[in-house]
């Protein structure tokens, strides 16, 4: 099974004139001979560029290839743009598979002998199919007789085993890359796979997805702005999620927002804030936000508010993370380049040996041209991109929930402007970033750090006596067994000086008398050997 995949790959790989993409100077004999010999797989589409092919390519290999061209098409730091822009038409669209099967395979998980026993009606043609799951609606029966309008996500039958099969393949594709494309060290191909990995592994647990989903309905539970659809965690397994069904206009649809007099500006500006709240609030952002995962709700246009769904890629961020994104921003937008560098180096995101002049210039040079648009145009997203770009010229490793965050960004800052072109991004978001950073420092700081480690030192007050009784009654003890220790590794480390120096004296007369040898003074060389077996006995002694 594996070797006829990995033929099929290559097989398509060749069929797209893929092997292109590694220059004929950079291909070794062998492997121009093996292409030359493989005149049954011909370049079939030279007319199309080699971005075109590239995805017709991976369209052609399946679902599982479609979400990495899609990964790939978000990854303009690694990429050029042809590339990228042909690889963000990729579309997964997927036939469906049977509703009797997604029924089956419900009935299967939930464990139930008949669907009716829990849902008064399932409808078997699906509302959705994409390459992972499928979506059908249905009628949950409640404890208190009630029905709820829900949707039930199932994964695809299968899809696991073939995905995991397709990903080692990927993988020594990704070895092959790392070392015949030009680029090949700098793309970190190996790298990229494991992310993708990561991410498509977490896609296919719905669990994860309805945990994920939960949180974020409770962290916008008092929101005017954003709603999640309640999860029946009580029914949901790892390929099975029963959420509540959500009506609202999907907010790609423009003319249909301005057609029920949604509140547009206030729409555009809600996304940002929902975002920046997401990230500097709750540090637990969605991660997914294309528009095919954002509703708008058909409640009061005038004060509008965004349904999310598709909580299944979510990122975090720590403190520090935080502090990053915030300083950065700030000091950005001041166009102070020097304090950027500064607190790269500061806090050790950048090596110490760092210049600090060179790294302010090489930021001013990527980032001043941005700053030549008015401020309410430019992108948070592109001046991160940037800033990420020129620190990993300084050997900064950038985190993935930060690359994470920067996609994000980007997808909000599209949708804003989409629906109102005029939107101010800086003003909408300045005030979260500044109230953060004052948040951070003075007295309320310290005052929330005393607060929140208040339970630690009440939990362990009571153990203090006990804890300074045990001290003081070891202390002594363990002084004396760290002496002893102490004690041991100087003689070991008297040893192995004396074993070092037997052994230079071993092998010092062991060159000489091999030299003597050749000059043939015989009884010289034997008195050298001689000494030679001395020093390297003492030696492996010592
Ligand atoms: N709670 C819901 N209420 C109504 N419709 C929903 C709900 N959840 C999902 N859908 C519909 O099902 C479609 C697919 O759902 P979802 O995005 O969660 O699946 P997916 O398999 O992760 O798809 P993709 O990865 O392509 O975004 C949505 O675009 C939406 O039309």
């Amino acid at each position: 099974m594996r070797i006829s995949r990995f033929y099929q790959i290559q097989k398509t790989l060749l069929q797209y004139g893929l092997d292109e993409l590694i220059p004929a100077q950079w291909q070794p004999w062998y492997a121009k001979l093996l292409r030359g010999s493989l005149f049954w797989l011909r370049n079939r589409y030279p007319e199309h560029s080699i971005g075109a092919r590239l995805r017709l390519a991976l369209q052609s290999l399946g679902p599982v290839w479609i979400k990495f061209g899609q990964m790939l098409s978000t990854r303009r730091d690694l990429l050029p743009a042809a590339l990228v822009d042909e690889l963000a038409i990729l579309q997964d669209k997927v036939a469906p598979f049977a509703g009797e099967e997604a029924q089956r395979l419900i009935e299967e998980a939930l464990e139930l002998t008949e669907i009716s026993e829990l849902f008064a009606h399932f409808e078997l043609i699906p509302l959705a199919s994409a390459s992972i799951a499928q979506v059908h609606t249905a009628q949950l029966k409640q404890a208190d007789g009630s029905l709820a309008d829900v949707v039930i996500k199932v994964i695809r039958p299968g899809i696991r085993k073939q995905i995991l099969a397709d990903l080692a393949l990927m993988d020594s594709l990704a070895v092959m890359a790392a070392r015949f494309l030009p680029d090949g060290k700098r793309l970190r191909p190996r790298e990229v796979v494991a992310e993708y990995r990561k991410t498509i592994l977490d896609e296919l647990d719905l669990q994860r997805e309805a945990a994920n989903a939960i949180q974020l309905r409770r962290n916008f539970a008092e929101s005017d702005s954003l709603y999640i659809p309640f999860v029946y965690a009580d029914h949901c397994r790892s390929n099975v999620m029963v959420m509540e069904r959500i009506y609202g206009i999907p907010v790609s649809d423009i003319p249909a927002l301005e057609a029920q007099g949604t509140n547009m500006e206030l729409l555009a500006k809600r996304g940002v804030e929902v975002f920046f709240t997401q990230v500097f609030r709750d540090s637990f952002f969605h991660a997914d936000m294309h528009p095919g995962n954002i509703f708008v709700s058909y409640d009061h246009p005038e004060n509008p508010k965004y349904i999310g769904i598709d909580c299944g890629i979510v990122g975090t961020l720590n403190a520090e993370d935080k502090r990053y994104l915030a300083e950065n921003f700030v000091a950005f937008f001041n166009r102070d380049y020097r304090k950027v560098a500064q607190l790269h180096l500061d806090s050790g995101w950048v090596p110490a040996h760092t210049k600090v002049e060179e790294f302010e210039s090489a930021i001013r040079t990527v980032c001043e041209p941005i700053f030549q648009k008015p401020l309410a145009e430019i992108s948070f997203g592109h001046v991160l991109l940037n800033l990420f770009n020129t620190a990993r010229r300084f050997e900064m490793q950038v985190q993935p929930q930060l690359v994470l965050l920067q996609k994000t960004l980007l997808y909000i800052e599209g949708l804003g402007r989409q629906l109102y072109p005029q939107l101010d991004l800086w003003k909408t978001a300045k005030p979260f970033l500044e109230n953060w950073v004052k948040q951070q420092v003075g007295l309320p700081a310290i005052w929330r750090q005393i607060k929140e480690n208040l339970p630690f030192w009440a939990e362990k007050m009571p153990q203090m006596p006990e804890l300074l009784h045990r001290y003081l009654e070891q202390g002594p003890r363990q002084q004396q067994a760290l002496l002893l220790q102490m004690q041991q590794m100087q003689q070991q480390q008297q040893q192995s000086k004396q074993q070092i120096i037997s052994a230079i004296l071993a092998a010092a007369c062991l060159i000489s008398a091999s030299i003597a040898f050749s000059i043939s003074t015989g009884w010289l060389a034997a008195t050298l050997g001689a000494a030679a077996v001395v020093f390297a006995i003492k030696a492996s002694l010592a």
